[in-house]
């Protein structure tokens, strides 16, 4: 069903789908380089006089410029350093505001760092070490950002679900229910086609394309098991995390 701001359940499906290239193709460039510890522990930081990891330093000031030309006037962007973001220096957007306010209370990016830092980049990459550390970071900050897109968006998954059901999601709102919410939102089948398909996407994203064999030796830049796993442990969990605190907030 569409409606006034002219979306649906299928075209934020859409979305998500497309995110999902965004995603793989960032894991495949990370999964390019090496886990360096120096970069994610606050305790081996060369920078003299400043507290933090490297890679929290450089997502921090990243942010910040970022906030300056406008990004987080977008409801689906997220900063993973909130506090003390300097002031848009660009005008407001002109979109129509699809989202219930309470939505700019829900951001979850402290998890999705944790799950990224401590869970999925084992499962990508081995400890090493590589000169460019800032490379390595700026593939890092790529990676969180597709991912807090895509688990953020589950707000727009969640305005749509209840405006197409607001008489079935009502009472749980009300009722403060979080499992009646879950049940409510859940659709397997749909989940277990998001698991093949994104293993289905690593595997042709991939694989090594040359002149003389089409079919790249069936060697893979990523191993394509580590996405159901991705998207089965985390990304479905903690965008359905999202629809439910989304919908909790609808009827502020
Ligand atoms: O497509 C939906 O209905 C969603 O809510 C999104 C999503 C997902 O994260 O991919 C989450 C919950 C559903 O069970 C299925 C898929």
């Amino acid at each position: 069903m569409a409606h006034s701001d002219g979306l649906t359940l299928e075209s934020i499906r859409n979305s998500l789908i497309r995110q999902e290239d965004t995603i793989i193709f960032s894991l495949i460039e990370r999964a390019k380089y090496p886990i360096i510890p120096q970069l994610y522990d606050s305790r081996c930081s060369v920078l003299p006089g400043i507290s933090g990891s490297l890679l929290e330093n450089i997502v921090r000031e990243t942010e910040a410029i970022q906030a300056k030309y406008g990004r987080y006037q977008f409801p689906e962007e997220h900063a993973f350093f909130p506090d003390n973001l300097p002031d848009s220096l660009v005008p407001p957007n002109s979109h129509p505001q699809v989202l219930h306010p309470a939505a700019a209370s829900i951001n979850i990016n402290k998890t999705i760092w944790d799950m990224y830092i401590n869970k999925l980049l084992p499962l990508i990459a081995s400890k090493g070490d590589y000169e460019n550390h800032t490379c390595v970071a700026a593939s890092d900050l790529e990676c969180l950002q597709a991912l807090s897109r895509r688990i953020h968006y589950g707000k727009f998954v969640a305005e749509v679900k209840f405006k197409d059901a607001s008489e079935e999601y009502s009472p749980a709102i009300q009722a403060k229910d979080r499992d009646a919410l879950m049940k409510l939102l859940t659709f397997e089948s749909v989940e277990e086609m998001v698991k093949k398909r994104v293993e289905k996407k690593a595997k042709v994203f991939g694989q090594e394309v040359n002149l003389t064999n089409d079919a790249g030796n069936g060697k893979c830049k990523i191993d394509p098991s580590v996405l159901p796993c991705l998207y089965g442990e985390w990304v479905m969990p903690l965008t359905k995390h999202v629809e439910v605190e989304y919908l909790l907030r609808r009827l502020d």
